[in-house]
C-alpha cells in the first residue's frame, strides 16, 4: 500500500484523513476513547509535517441525515485536548461550514468535518451518488490519507470513493493493523485458537466458515453460544438464538469433527430471568438452561476450561465479549478470557483483540492493554481480513 512518505512534501498541503471516531458514548461522554488515541499517531505525523489537516469520520448509523444525537463534537473536544490545540468542528459535512473551517486553517492546524453519515450519499449503494459526494470531499484538500482502519471493509464515498480522486496513502494506524493482523492468517504459529461471542451472531457464525479451514481451536462463548446448544438439541430458554442459523451451525460442527479442529463450548451458563443489571440469576448446565431464562454469561466451570484451551496456543484471536460484561454480574466469563488470553501471551503466543466492544471490554475491565500482543480498532474489518477478503477500503489504496 502507499503510504503517507509517497504523498511528498506536505508543509502547507490541505490532507484530508479518514479516521474511526465510531466511540461508544453515554450522553455526550466518551466511555472509551481507544479509537481517538489510536488515531493520534498520523493526526501528530501531519500536524509535525505542517500539512493543513482535514478529519472525516462517522459516529453510529445515522439515517443519512443530520441528527445531533450523533454529532462529533465530543469527539472534537477530546481529540483537541488529546493534541492540545483546539479542533474546529464544521456543522456540516463539505457545505458552507466546511469550507470555511478548512480555507481558516494555518499550516500544522487540524479541524473536524461534521459525522460524513449525516450525508445519505456516503454510504449509498449508487456509485454516481458516493462519487459526486467523494468529489465535494476532494475539493477540501489536495491530498488523502485512509486512517480508518475499523472502516475499510466499508466501500463508502469517504473511505473508498475519495481515494480514487486524490493522490492517497495508507495512514501509520491501517498500516500497522494489517501487518498484526496478517501475522495470523500468513503462516500462524500453532496451536491456533480462535475465540468468538459478542452479539452480532449472524454476521460471525460466516466467519467460523472459514476459520475451519484455518484454526485449531474454536472457543465459543457470548451470544453465539446458544444457537451451537440449539444445534446440540439443548434448550437455550430465551436466550440469544438464530434460530435460522441452526442446521448451519450443525453442518459447522459435523465439519470441524472431520477436519479435526476443536470446538469448545461452554458447560455452564450464568442464566438470568431478564437483560438487565440487577437480573435474579443462577449458574447451570449448559445443556439445562430453565424456560424463560437467557444466557447472559459463560459459567465459571467454562471460563476455566477456555482459559486451559488457550494457555498453550501460540496464536489467538478474539472478537467479540463472553457475555453481557457491560452489567458486573455478566462480566466473569469474558474477565477469564481476558486473563487466559494475557497469561498465554506471557508464555509466548501472539495475541489480537479485535471488536469494538471487546477492545472496550479490556479497557473497562482494567486490563493493561500491554498484556495483548495486539488490540484491533476493527471489529467487521478484522474479522473480514482473518477471513481473508479484500477490502475495499484497502485495495483502492495499492501502490
Ligand atoms: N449472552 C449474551 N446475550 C446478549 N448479548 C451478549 C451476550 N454476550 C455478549 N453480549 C453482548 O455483545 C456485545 C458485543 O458484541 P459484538 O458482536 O458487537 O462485539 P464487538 O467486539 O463489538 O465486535 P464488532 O466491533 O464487530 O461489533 C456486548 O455489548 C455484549 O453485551
Ligand atoms: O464500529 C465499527 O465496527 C466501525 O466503525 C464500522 O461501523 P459500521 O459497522 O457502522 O460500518
Amino acid at each position: 500500500m502507499k503510504t503517507i512518505d509517497s504523498l511528498g512534501e506536505l508543509r502547507g498541503k490541505r490532507v484530508l484523513v479518514r479516521s474511526d471516531f465510531n466511540v461508544p458514548l453515554d450522553g455526550t461522554t466518551i466511555t472509551d476513547d481507544g479509537r481517538i488515541q489510536a488515531a493520534l499517531p498520523t493526526l501528530r505525523r501531519l500536524v509535525d509535517a505542517g500539512a493543513r489537516v482535514v478529519v472525516t469520520a462517522h459516529l453510529g448509523r445515522p439515517k443519512g441525515e443530520p441528527n445531533p444525537d450523533f454529532s462529533l463534537a465530543p469527539v472534537a473536544a477530546r481529540l483537541g485536548e488529546l493534541l492540545g490545540q483546539d479542533v474546529a468542528l464544521a456543522a456540516d459535512v463539505t457545505g458552507p461550514s466546511a469550507q470555511e473551517k478548512v480555507a481558516a486553517l494555518a499550516d500544522g492546524q487540524v479541524a473536524l468535518l461534521e459525522n460524513v453519515r449525516f450525508d445519505a450519499r456516503e454510504t449509498s449503494k449508487v456509485d454516481a451518488e458516493r462519487e459526486e459526494l467523494a468529489g465535494e470531499l476532494a475539493a477540501l484538500a489536495d491530498a488523502f490519507v485512509s486512517d480508518g482502519f475499523g472502516v475499510v471493509h466499508r466501500k463508502q464515498a469517504s473511505v473508498y470513493d475519495v481515494a480514487k480522486v486524490l493522490p492517497a496513502a495508507a495512514g501509520d494506524l491501517v498500516l500497522k493493523e494489517v501487518e498484526s493482523l496478517s501475522r495470523a492468517t500468513t503462516d500462524p504459529q500453532r496451536p491456533y485458537a480462535v475465540v468468538l461471542g459478542g452479539s452480532k451472531v449472524s454476521d460471525k457464525l460466516g466467519v467460523i466458515e472459514n476459520l475451519l479451514t484455518k484454526a485449531d481451536r474454536l472457543l465459543i462463548g457470548g451470544g453465539m453460544v446458544f444457537t451451537f446448544l440449539a444445534a446440540q438439541g439443548h434448550p437455550v430458554g430465551t436466550s440469544l438464538l438464530e434460530a435460522d442459523q441452526v442446521d448451519t451451525v450443525k453442518g459447522y460442527l459435523a465439519r470441524a469433527a472431520e477436519s479435526g479442529v476443536e470446538i469448545v463450548l461452554p458447560t455452564d451458563i450464568v442464566a438470568a430471568d431478564s437483560f438487565a443489571a440487577d437480573a435474579p440469576h443462577r449458574t447451570v448446565p449448559a445443556d439445562q438452561i430453565p424456560d424463560g431464562t437467557m444466557g447472559l454469561d459463560i459459567g465459571p466451570a467454562s471460563g476455566a476450561l477456555f482459559a486451559a484451551r488457550l494457555a498453550d496456543a501460540k496464536t489467538i484471536v478474539w472478537n467479540g465479549p463472553m457475555g453481557v460484561f457491560e452489567f458486573d454480574a455478566f462480566a466473569a466469563g469474558t474477565r477469564a478470557v481476558a486473563q487466559g488470553i494475557v497469561d498465554a501471551t506471557a508464555a509466548g503466543a501472539f495475541s489480537i483483540v479485535g471488536g469494538g466492544d471487546s477492545a472496550a471490554a479490556v479497557r473497562v475491565l482494567g486490563f493493561d492493554e500491554a498484556g495483548f500482543s495486539h488490540i484491533s480498532t476493527g471489529g467487521g474489518a478484522s474479522l473480514e481480513l482473518l477471513e481473508g477478503k479484500e477490502l475495499p477500503g484497502l485495495a483502492v489504496l495499492a501502490d
